[in-house]
């Protein structure tokens, strides 16, 4: 078991670079299933455990998969007879493995994909998947915990109206639409850059979607896909993490290669609580003021204010001066990051879905734990600015979605290191 050690005070500054993004290489993982001819090659791609659990999850399905991480490439050969099953083993592990189920129905006219179950910042149905998948003529079972989807005669286009713009959903019917019978049109769709990404690497495979980016998404049918070589997009939450970091150490930091227009609502965010954000040639540049405004901020699908920076700026808004508001509407339970800021000395209150935060806060240094991939990230922006040593435990779910941040921030000026308990 591993442990971050902080020791806060130090501003930080100097440049660091982003990954490719988590949420955006999963669903493109998922989509070199479609590839029936040719290899896939992948770059970008981070070094991530979620990262290698989908590799096992392509794995388990006859795909092979070669992960050069000194390239931080990717090659996928689907072209050889795939299985049409997903186990519990590798789905429990992430959730977002039900991504395959698409890309399975679509190719093989069948899946059987372990249902992914809740987890600790809601319950996390796929409710929406399914229906899409039943309105193109999937016949939809649950057994034992699986879901089996089967169409013998293969899918057929259909009119879908999502209830919600789901993130997973839009890439799971999207990628199962793409090798239907006539057009698709699917309405109310997420529109988050990673759905654009995936979308420009299946037209690049041979798929014929319009619309990605916006709330309807139209895909023509086609025959067959080929592999691709596709660059992931940059990790618009790891570098949203670093301008946290960045603006609540009073730093200097220019988050290299970060797409200010994928981060339009956390920048709009940032300057309104005083923080300046320069986007120059080589990236975007965050310099933090002596005093943070208080600001109000809901969460929202895109092009809202992200539910994963919701944890992160948090603790900026409890170390600015004043009260501020923090409402999520994406998932019913994600301020648990929250109980453990009370431990070092944050004060709020929680009615309904939103918490009410009394700044400034003095953050005192203790041990805390990590409940999820995005409190463990806030709890370490806690730690640089808190008062003596914070020790974060935990650090299974900060690398699910975090390369080496304590490195980052050390090349940064920051006093942090990752440390092994050996238990
Ligand atoms: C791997 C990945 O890309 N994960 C991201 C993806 O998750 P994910 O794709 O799971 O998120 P969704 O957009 O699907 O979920 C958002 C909300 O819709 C609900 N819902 C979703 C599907 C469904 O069939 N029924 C239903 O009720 C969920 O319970 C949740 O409350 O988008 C989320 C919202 O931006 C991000 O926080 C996650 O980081
Ligand atoms: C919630 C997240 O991821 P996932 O959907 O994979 O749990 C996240 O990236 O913050």
């Amino acid at each position: 078991m591993d442990k971050i050690i902080v020791r806060g005070g130090n501003r930080l500054s100097g440049s660091v670079h982003i990954e490719g993004a988590k949420n955006a290489v999963l669903p493109i993982l998922a989509a070199t299933i479609l590839g029936s001819s040719e290899k896939s090659i992948l770059t970008n791609t981070p070094i991530l455990s979620d990262v290698h659990v989908m590799n096992e999850v392509l794995r388990s399905l006859h795909l092979q998969v070669n992960f050069d991480e000194n390239h931080n490439r990717i090659t996928v050969d689907a072209t050889g007879d795939i299985s049409s099953e997903a186990p519990f083993e590798y789905v429990s592990k992430m959730r977002a493995s039900i991504v395959v189920l698409g890309p399975l129905l679509a190719r093989l006219g069948k899946a059987r994909v372990a249902l992914p179950g809740g987890c600790a910042i809601g319950s996390r149905p796929i409710d929406i998947h399914l229906r899409g998948f039943e309105a193109m003529g999937a016949t939809i079972e649950q057994h034992e915990g699986y879901v089996e989807a089967t169409a013998p005669e293969g899918l057929h286009g259909a009119e879908i109206y999502f209830d919600f713009p789901s993130v997973g959903a839009t890439q799971n019917v999207m990628m199962a639409a793409t090798l239907a019978d006539g057009e698709t049109v699917i309405k109310n769709v997420a529109r988050e850059p990673e759905i654009v990404d995936l979308a420009d690497m299946l037209n690049a495979m041979g798929a014929q979607i319009k619309g990605a980016g916006t709330d309807t998404l139209t895909i023509e049918g086609v025959d067959q896909l080929h592999g691709v070589h596709h660059e992931v997009v940059q990790d618009r939450i790891e570098a949203g993490t670093f301008m946290v970091a960045a603006a609540a150490t009073q730093g200097n930091v220019l988050v290299e290669d970060a797409v200010m227009e994928h981060n339009l609502p956390l920048i709009a965010k940032l300057r309104e609580m005083g923080v300046e954000v320069i986007q120059e040639k080589k990236g975007v540049r965050i310099v933090g003021p002596a005093t943070l405004k208080p600001v109000d901020i809901e969460t929202a699908p895109y092009p809202g204010f992200p539910t994963d920076m919701q944890p992160q700026m948090t603790v900026l808004q409890l170390e600015a001066d004043g009260v501020s508001t923090l409402t999520e509407t994406v998932f019913e339970n994600r301020f648990m990051h929250l109980d453990e800021l009370r431990r070092m000395n944050a004060k709020f209150e929680i009615k309904g879905n939103t918490v009410v935060m009394h700044g400034p806060t003095k953050f005192e240094g203790t041990e805390v734990a990590a409940t999820d991939l995005r409190a463990a990230a806030a709890l370490i922006i806690a730690g640089l600015i808190a008062t003596g040593e914070t020790q974060i435990t935990n650090l299974q779910y900060l690398d699910r979605g975090y390369y080496e941040i304590e490195k980052k921030l050390r090349h940064l000026g920051a006093d942090i290191e990752r440390v092994s308990t050996g238990e």
